[in-house]
């Protein structure tokens, strides 16, 4: 089923935004990249019996309550469940490919950096498995295309790829914000109830659907949603379990326009949780100010000791879309005042697709002793919100760590914090 708006979301497989590049201007060459990556396709996050609609679905295939619609949707769940056994949490085949590519096109598109025989690289993954797979596929794709030896060094450091989860404040503001009455707002406005209702009366029979509450419902639409969003990561899984596409169609409990309501509702969401929100110095937002701390000082340590050329990064959803916005990068750092124009300004399929990422791309003239900064999301060469330059893409250096470093300041971070403390003590 094809419908007119994208609505993949954040489960967009990733492609890469721009083929074609600017080249610099003359005498300068690219020396250094920084990085900072979502994980590749993957599996779903949780395992399927966590899962609202397997429950409810399995509960009323024992009571005899599910209609013939019902019992299709089971044998696609329990398909769905076959590929998921304990999966949960894990990067796909489609998810190392994504990674492996994009790598090679690093190198593709920067043969200067990856000139040597040996490439020096500092890798940071987060706590969750999928980020260091992500980083294991990105590092293969490397080894390929440079034909070098690689020396990696590998940490793990949550303050700069998985910041969320060491904020109190954010927790609460994940609970508590004031984005939920925008989102409320939204919701009606969508008639998500009424699209939820309309499913559990396809789906169960009366007496059964009667005793589904308001927000099971509406969990039950979202995350029958999040099965078929879920699919085109594990294409090459569904085929190694010998189960056909057909086995696992979630598309026909939905139609275009429940799945574009479906869609605005999630990219809105993870406008006010992951991206500018109704404040874009929100606490959503400059929560991003250590990993953009981070890439400041890699960035000023290459120019030091010229020692290691590439510094990656892997992490989240959550990782990008608020580094992005507090980059103030072009069409990532948009605050939309009227909750249903978000999706027209802040597009999670083009901000936070799987494998998203951001490059700093740092260049320099021998003779000038001069540098400049590329910035690119998804590949694409972006413009950032405050930043001038006479000659874009390219940013002068100096202005952009003044910029930043000056703006981290008004967060109260200096070379020497403690981010990890920073973080926990953030309001
Ligand atoms: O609803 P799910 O499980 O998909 O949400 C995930 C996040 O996935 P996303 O919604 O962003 O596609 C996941 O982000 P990811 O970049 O790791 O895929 C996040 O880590 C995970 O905790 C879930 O987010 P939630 O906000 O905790 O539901």
């Amino acid at each position: 089923q094809t419908c007119e708006e994208n609505f993949w979301g954040t489960k967009q497989v990733y492609f890469p935004q721009q083929k074609n590049y600017t080249p610099p201007p003359k005498g300068y060459e690219p020396i250094f990249i920084n990085y900072i990556g979502r994980h590749g396709a993957r599996h779903l996050t949780k395992p399927m019996s966590e899962n609202k609609a397997y429950q409810l679905v399995m509960k009323a295939a024992n009571k005899n309550a599910l209609t013939e619609v019902g019992a299709s949707l089971k044998n696609a769940i329990l398909n769905l469940s076959a590929i998921e056994a304990n999966a949960d949490g894990n990067i796909s085949e489609l998810g190392k490919l994504e990674q492996s590519n994009i790598a090679k096109r690093m190198v593709k598109n920067n043969p200067h950096v990856f000139g040597k025989k040996v490439l020096l690289v500092n890798t940071t993954v987060g706590n969750k498995i999928r980020t260091l797979q992500s980083a294991n596929a990105f590092l293969e794709g490397l080894k390929e295309a440079c034909n070098c030896k690689i020396i990696n060094r590998q940490y793990i450091d949550d303050t700069t790829t998985r910041f969320y989860d060491l904020s109190p404040a954010y927790e609460n503001y994940k609970k508590i914000g004031n984005w939920q009455h925008s989102l409320d707002t939204l919701e009606t406005h969508l008639a998500l109830f009424e699209k939820a209702n309309d499913l559990i009366e396809k789906v169960f029979t009366a007496e059964f659907a009667q005793t589904i509450k308001r927000q099971d419902a509406l969990k039950f639409m979202q995350e029958v949603f999040g099965f078929l969003t879920i699919i085109p990561s594990l294409k090459n899984e569904i085929i190694s379990k010998g189960i056909s596409v057909s086995e696992v169609n979630f598309f026909p409990f939905f139609n275009c326009k429940v799945l574009q309501a479906l869609h605005n509702y999630d990219n809105a969401e993870a406008y006010f949780l992951k991206g500018p929100g109704n404040n874009v110095n929100g606490i959503q937002v400059k929560i991003a100010a250590p990993l953009l701390a981070d890439f400041i000082y890699t960035t000023d340590s290459f120019i030091a000791n010229k020692k290691t050329p590439l510094q990656i990064r892997f992490g989240h959803a959550e990782t990008i879309a608020p580094f992005a916005a507090f980059m103030g990068i072009s069409g990532a750092s948009t605050q939309i005042e009227n909750v249903s124009q978000i999706s027209t300004f802040w597009e999670d399929s083009k901000i936070i697709p799987l494998s998203a990422n951001i490059q700093w791309v740092l260049y320099y003239h021998p003779k000038l002793k001069h540098y400049l900064v590329k910035f690119l999301l998804n590949e694409k060469e972006v413009s950032i919100n405050g930043l001038t330059t006479q000659h874009f893409p390219f940013y002068d250096w100096q202005d952009v760590k003044k910029y930043y470093s000056e703006k981290l300041i008004r967060f109260n971070i200096y070379p020497n914090t403690d981010l990890y403390q920073w973080l926990f003590s953030l309001q």
